[in-house]
């Protein structure tokens, strides 16, 4: 068992775990609400929990503030939906203001995309992502529960036109509905210049059932690619858990997901928070431990900082997911994946 550091010996400069891993990444999430009904995440689409506030501006911007002073270069903006905060742009700007924040990033289902990827750019928004399982309308719908897919393709057109540095998709791998599609995928990305994340299902709370019946291995696309000619690419110390190829003949490029594979966890690079304040350890973790109460006030931020040091001495190796243990996280939509 780890023992956390002294609190007199808190070295502010890195957030870095007992296993050697640093955490230069931060993975907000502003709000747990979302408008699709995705099957792997909210089927009956979101039930607000409790009463309890989202995160206001001000403690987003005090919580930001201690993050980039213990080393956080990258913030992605998640949810839930983030895009239906109506301050989401603010959020942006203030994250793009951060000292020290090098890249502000978001995670979204394209809902909004079309109308706003130009002033998400202009605020500081610079990598996003979209997730779309499908390229087929038909089974966007059946996956998402909305019948949107023309207007989220729409948004990855903005996005491309819009400048921003790395426009990537999200498909989650899920047996007996989207996996077919591969073909389908790479014929797209011959000649689109955007990132294709394949991720495999994870199962949740509340999820189990769902998980058994549609749960893939990434290591059958991983096998199907290298037949392919397609390339791992050497791995950068920031680019997380992720498998990244690539072939000359796309523009694409292509990343796997794959946490039930071996060492997966070794390379954690991020930290979670989520939209009601609390501080995620592992996307799985047993529980989350409050920050709300020390973000009221900028006097508080140096007992903030101590706080966060004090807890990556708890964070553990890995996931225990092969158990099937799925921890506080019912669905990701409560924390942002
Ligand atoms: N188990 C696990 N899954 C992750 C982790 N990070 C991302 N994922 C999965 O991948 C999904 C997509 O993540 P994104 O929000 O698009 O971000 P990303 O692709 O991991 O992040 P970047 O590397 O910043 O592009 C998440 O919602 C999770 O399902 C992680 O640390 N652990
Ligand atoms: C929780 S959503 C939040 C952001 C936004 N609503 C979106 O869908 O992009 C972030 C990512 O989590 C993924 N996700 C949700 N539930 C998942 C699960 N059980 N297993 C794997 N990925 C999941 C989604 O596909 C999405 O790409
Ligand atoms: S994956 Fe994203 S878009 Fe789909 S239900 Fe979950 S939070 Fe909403
Ligand atoms: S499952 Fe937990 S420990 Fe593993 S990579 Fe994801 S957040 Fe990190």
């Amino acid at each position: 068992m780890h023992s956390p550091p002294a609190l007199g010996k808190v070295n502010m400069s890195q957030l870095q775990d007992n296993f050697g891993r640093r955490f230069h990444y931060l993975r907000l999430s502003i709000t747990d609400a979302c408008n699709f009904k995705c099957t792997y995440c909210l089927p009956d689409g979101y039930q607000s929990q409790g009463n309890s506030p989202f995160l206001s501006l001000s403690e987003i911007e005090l919580l930001l503030g201690a993050f980039s002073q213990m080393g956080t270069q990258k913030v992605r903006i998640t949810g839930g939906e983030p895009s239906l905060r109506k301050d989401f742009i603010d959020i942006i700007g203030l994250a793009a203001n951060t000292p020290n924040i090098k890249t502000v990033a978001t995670t979204t289902n394209g809902y909004r995309l079309a109308k706003n990827a130009q002033a998400w750019y202009d605020a500081g928004l610079r990598r996003i992502n979209v997730s779309i399982d499908s390229l087929d309308p038909k089974m966007f719908y059946q996956i998402t529960g909305e019948n949107r897919f023309d207007q989220v393709m729409r948004g990855v057109d903005a996005a491309l036109e819009s400048g921003f540095e790395r426009v990537k998709i999200n498909a989650v791998l899920l047996k007996g509905l989207n996996s077919q599609d591969l073909p389908r995928f790479l014929h797209w990305i011959k000649h689109m210049p955007v990132d294709l994340r394949f991720i495999e299902l994870m199962e949740t709370g509340l999820g189990r059932e769902y998980f058994k019946a549609h749960h893939l291995a990434g290591t059958q696309v991983k096998q199907q690619l290298i037949r392919d000619g397609w390339q791992l690419d050497k791995a950068d110390i920031l680019d997380g858990p992720a498998q990244n190829f690539s072939h000359s003949d796309y523009q694409g490029r292509i990343g796997l997901i794959m946490p039930y594979e071996k060492n997966f966890c070794v390379s954690c690079n991020r930290l979670r928070v989520s939209a009601k304040g609390q501080l995620h350890l592992c996307l799985f973790t047993e529980n989350g431990v409050n920050l709300k109460d020390l973000l009221q006030d900028k006097s508080q931020t140096p007992e903030l900082m101590a706080r966060l040091q004090q807890q990556l001495g708890f964070k553990t190796a890995a996931h225990s997911l092969h158990q099937g243990i799925t921890g506080v996280t019912t669905h990701l939509a409560s924390i942002g994946g």
